[in-house]
């Protein structure tokens, strides 16, 4: 069996004596993977990508990084936090070379500068002269340049403009099929992450509510069109609305569905903004066992 990139159990995260930031959360990650971490503010993403980058401690419940415990696999895991936390009196050039110095022997030097080059980074600017995308840059050439087996962004598309994004996200999707680089990033942009990603984790109120590959939760999910009288009692529903004589639903069906009702499958946009307009809205989330099994 191959070892998951990412596998949390019963994972739980506390702030504080009363307020759970995360919660009873499992499920794996095969590796290799690129995984979209999304959820509405406040759900626990940031803490779920810290707690895998070792930069927090779980309050309950383990999560593993490549088959360790995170502090072990450090070397191996590239981390780009939301805050980009980068040196401000470097410049651009430095900080490539303390990238070098801190990863000796797998350190891609040329990736590295290719991630600057293409945003037109004079290297010798400081940090703290850098806009904030600018600065997204750098931290993704950081995190790239050490070659990491798995890559967790938080965010990281969030300050660039749409012709960076679509740059960064093709250099992301190259590292990710040249080297089989796992890569775990949230975003609040769910439309981006249709073409980029292929394994879904959706977070909310602290609960992993959906997790396992795209395809896979789309397959599950059919969005109907059926009279406004239609019994949707045997099917898990989603959402679902009445407008004059029809109901419209998006079901998890437990069985056939009437010849009578219009189907078709969701898109991820749809799936997971469904998803976040009904918090009370049953989760799906496979049996470790069944993942283990897929993978
Ligand atoms: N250091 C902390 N101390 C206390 N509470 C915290 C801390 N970090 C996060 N929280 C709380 O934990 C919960 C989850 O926060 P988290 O930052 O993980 O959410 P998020 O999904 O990343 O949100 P966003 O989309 O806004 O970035 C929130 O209620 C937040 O207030």
């Amino acid at each position: 069996m191959t070892v998951p990139a990412l596998e949390a159990d019963a994972l739980g995260k506390r702030f504080g004596r009363r307020s759970w930031a995360l919660r009873d959360c499992s499920f794996r990650l095969p590796a290799g993977r690129v995984c979209a971490v999304v959820g509405p503010n406040g759900a626990g993403k940031s803490t779920l990508l810290a707690l895998a980058a070792g930069l927090l401690a779980p309050t309950e419940g383990t999560v593993r990084v490549l088959g360790a415990a995170p502090a072990a696999v450090r070397p191996r895991v590239g981390f780009v936090d939301q805050d980009k936390p980068l040196y401000q009196q470097l410049t651009v050039a430095e900080t490539l070379r303390m990238g070098a110095d801190l990863n000796p022997g797998h350190w891609d030097a040329d990736t590295a500068r290719r991630v600057v080059a293409g945003g037109d980074l004079d290297p010798d600017r400081r940090i703290r002269a850098l806009s904030g995308g600018q600065r997204t840059r750098v931290a993704l050439a950081l995190a790239l340049g050490k070659r990491p087996e798995l890559l967790l962004l938080d965010e990281p598309m969030a300050d660039l403009d749409p012709l960076a994004r679509h740059e960064l996200m093709g250099v992301l999707m190259g590292e990710a099929a040249a080297h089989g680089t796992t890569i775990v990033m949230s975003s609040h942009v769910v439309a981006e992450l249709e073409d980029s990603c292929d394994h879904l984790l959706l977070v909310g109120g602290g609960r992993i509510r959906l997790s396992g590959e795209i395809d896979d939760l789309l397959a599950a999910h059919t969005r109907v069109t059926a009279p406004a009288t239609a019994d949707l009692a045997p099917h898990d529903v989603v959402e679902s609305r009445t407008t004059g004589r029809q109901l419209g639903a998006l079901i998890r069906p437990a069985g056939p569905l009437p010849a009578d009702w219009r189907t078709g499958e969701p898109s991820l946009e749809d799936l997971v903004l469904s998803y976040l307009r009904n918090p009370m809205a049953p989760a799906l989330t496979p049996a470790p066992e069944t993942t283990e099994a897929a993978a």
